[in-house]
């Protein structure tokens, strides 16, 4: 009798996810969930401190001993370890299922309390809730390789690591029905009017992170007219607001815990007060779990969650100009070449 071992692509490779910023916060949760959902994923958490993605690395394995689960350095806010990252992520994988650019970080000085008060009794007061608009003072500075760190840190970083890892993604990896999924994690502060095109670092403006967040969807919207012919699917997910090291960044973490009740309360009127990484990891996982071709390049991705806490994914319309999206493509391609130029590489 003559078998058919003859399987196609799917049938036998091991899924590959990588996620940047994956030893703490809403990347490592996701890290968790991934595993409880396919403990035959290979998972690259890229961090940008080794000891920490090590710790992270091991507390997986607590729950997953035989699990594969491999650190690499990556710091996002410096071109040179995108490129020196995205070699060694290369030399140990030959296809990647699920990318996700998670990593992201903001800088806040102070909360502006009068303007909270002021918006607690007004007609804005959700708004205020769902995207933090006008409540934080933000300050921002210029990285080693001369770019506003927000910028280069939540989004230039890993539109050049998409780029270097190109030739393992969809089908350009060699594998005919490969696919791959860029997952972005944006925010519902991303804001159209924080973004100007023409000062796309966000050098001028006062609210580097909302407009950070913007040019991912931007950029997610553009990478989907760029690359759908190779399969490779980009989205971008907003986890509502959740309790982490970014947070405690902007407030302490006792002030977040006595908060609680009334962040649950807010779940009446405000679906996005998801608060734990579990409740906003979701639609990040629940991305993992769906045919990427199927869904819309300009939908955005929401974790919710019910007044009973339970989460839920939702989808918003992003209506972002599919043109406007290759114009701001081709300003980071040029400040690619430029920092490829000035690195020789
Ligand atoms: N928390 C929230 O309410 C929301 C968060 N988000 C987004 O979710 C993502 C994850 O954040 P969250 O889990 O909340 O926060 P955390 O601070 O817990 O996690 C951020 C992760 O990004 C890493 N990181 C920061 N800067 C860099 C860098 N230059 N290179 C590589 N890694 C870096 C951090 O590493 P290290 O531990 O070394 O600092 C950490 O692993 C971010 O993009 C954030 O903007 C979006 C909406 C709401
Ligand atoms: C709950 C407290 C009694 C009052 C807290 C007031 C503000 C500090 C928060 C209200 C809305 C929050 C918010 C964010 C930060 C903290 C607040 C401004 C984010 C900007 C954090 C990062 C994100 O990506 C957004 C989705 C958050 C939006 C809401």
């Amino acid at each position: 009798m003559v078998m058919d071992v003859k399987k196609n692509f799917h049938q036998t490779h091991s899924k590959v996810a990588v996620i940047t910023g994956a030893n703490a916060g809403i990347g490592f949760t996701l890290a968790e969930r991934l595993l409880k959902a396919n403990h035959k994923i290979r998972l690259c958490l890229a961090c940008r401190n080794y000891d920490k993605g090590q710790a992270a690395a091991k507390a997986l394995k607590e729950s997953s001993p035989d699990v594969d689960i491999w650190v690499v350095l990556l710091d996002t806010s410096s071109v040179e370890s995108v490129y020196a990252a995205s070699k060694a992520i290369k030399e140990r994988y030959d296809h990647i299922d699920y990318l996700y650019l998670n990593a992201g970080m903001m800088k806040v000085t102070g909360v502006d309390w009068h303007y909270f008060w002021k918006g607690l009794f007004s007609s804005r007061v959700f708004f205020m809730f769902t995207t933090g608009e006008g409540l934080l003072k933000q300050e921002d500075n210029v990285t080693n390789d001369g770019l506003q760190n927000v910028f280069q840190t939540n989004v230039f970083g890993h539109y050049v690591l998409i780029k270097e890892l190109e030739d393992v993604l969809g089908n350009l990896s060699g594998k005919p029905d490969g696919t791959s999924q860029l997952i972005w994690t944006s925010s519902s502060a991303s804001l159209e009017h924080k973004f100007d095109i023409e000062d796309f670092q966000h050098k001028k403006g006062n609210d580097p992170y909302s407009s950070s967040k913007f040019a991912m969807d931007v950029i997610s919207v553009g990478l989907n007219s760029r690359m759908n012919k190779f399969n490779i699917f980009s989205h971008a997910v907003c986890p509502g607001l959740v309790m982490t090291n970014l947070t405690y960044g902007i407030l302490p973490q006792w002030f977040w815990t006595l908060s609680l009740p009334l962040l649950w309360l807010l779940r009446f009127f405000v679906p996005s007060m998801t608060s734990t990484t579990d409740n906003g990891s979701e639609a990040l996982l629940w991305l993992s779990q769906q045919n990427p071709s199927a869904l819309d390049p300009q939908s955005k991705f929401l974790s919710e969650v019910s007044v009973l806490n339970k989460p839920f994914v939702a989808t918003k319309q992003m209506n972002i100009d599919p043109d406007k999206a290759e114009r701001l493509m081709q300003e980071l391609d040029r400040l690619d070449l430029s920092l490829r130029a000035r690195y020789k590489k």
